[in-house]
């Protein structure tokens, strides 16, 4: 038995702030229990330990508080280290690597066989809910070559695909059973070659497949900058339109997630976010807070409010 000294409970009332807090979260766990949301976790925001392990948290929490979510991971700068320790170059075209036979190697190597195996080892430090995937897997992903595009010419990159169709079946029985799919974006081809996803385009994906309620993009950044790299000015929010619009201005790895976000709120995600994954629980704050952080792209019809709650 414990005993406090009278009037001790009553006066300790530091707790009351606490309590504010989570009272804050109530609309947006009403909001959003049962939904699922789409997760994309950049190479460039798993760079520190402490970063990984606060991410894992955040989607055990999601987990906990009765959302569905689904972890598709990258793994660019992973991939380029372990090139370069092979004595292999990596080498971009709009963003996307040039993938090889030889690259496709080790890009099947890092996402699935390191990068994934960490993110569910991080996860299930807090239960039996994570189980990896690629996109191999089950036909969860079919792709096509995809070449890309330099002057208005298309430029062959190698094993690099787009996402032609997704068979959510086997994730929707993971989400079904309680668990957290995290899934690497490496596709099979109907030609049987395996082919490098861009993260972002499978995230995106995999969002409109799952009809999902929101995609959120982590990465390295505030968010998407308003007139980069003279300013670092964040859009805090945009429509579609307004996307579509300065979509063909942006550049480098800024070129997949805002393509992503497009495609995921124009074909029925309700929101789609570019946060920062270099800050703590950025992605509790974005879901759980009033302060939104970050770019939010919103589906044309949807009102400013959304920001707030509709
Ligand atoms: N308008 C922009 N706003 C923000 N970042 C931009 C913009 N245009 C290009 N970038 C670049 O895009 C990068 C994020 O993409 P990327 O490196 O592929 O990250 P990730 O590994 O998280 O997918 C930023 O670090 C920045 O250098
Ligand atoms: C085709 C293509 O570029 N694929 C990416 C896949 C990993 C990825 O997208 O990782 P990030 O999200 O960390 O950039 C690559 O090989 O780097």
């Amino acid at each position: 038995m414990q005993i406090a000294p009278k009037g001790e409970q009553a006066r300790n009332n530091t707790a009351l702030p606490k309590a504010m807090t989570l009272i804050e979260a109530l609309p947006w766990l009403e909001r959003f229990h049962g939904k699922t949301v789409v997760i994309k976790f950049g190479g460039n925001a798993m760079v520190d330990e402490s970063l990984k392990a606060a991410f894992a948290q955040d989607v055990v929490f999601l987990r906990y508080a009765g959302l569905h979510p689904v972890v598709v991971h990258g793994g660019g700068p992973q991939i380029s280290a372990q090139l370069e320790k092979l004595g292999l170059k990596s080498s971009f075209t709009n963003g996307l690597r040039v993938t090889t036979p030889e690259t496709m190697d080790v890009v099947r190597m890092v996402l699935a066989g390191q990068v994934q195996r960490e993110l569910v080892g991080l996860l299930n430090g807090h239960g039996p809910f994570a189980v990896g995937m690629t996109g191999e897997d089950a036909h969860t992903m079919t792709a096509v070559k995809r070449y890309a595009v330099v002057d208005g010419e298309p430029v062959d990159i190698g094993l690099v695909g787009d996402i032609v169709n997704i068979e959510a079946g086997a994730v929707k029985a993971l989400i079904a059973d309680g668990r957290i799919p995290v899934i690497s974006s490496i596709a099979r081809g109907a030609d049987s070659h395996v082919y490098n996803i861009n993260a972002d385009t499978a995230a995106a994906a995999l969002a409109v497949a799952l009809g999902a309620e929101m995609l959120v993009v982590l990465t390295d950044v505030e968010g998407l900058y308003a007139d980069w790299p003279v300013s670092d000015d964040v859009i805090s929010q945009l429509s579609a339109t307004e996307l579509a619009a300065i979509l063909p201005t942006l550049s480098s790895g800024m070129v997949p997630k805002m393509e992503g976000c497009l495609h995921a709120v124009r074909s029925g995600v309700g929101t789609a976010r570019v946060l920062d994954g270099r800050v703590q629980h950025s992605l509790l704050l974005e879901i759980f807070t009033d302060e939104g952080i970050g770019t939010m792209v919103v589906p044309d019809d949807e009102t400013a409010v959304l920001g707030g709650l509709a």
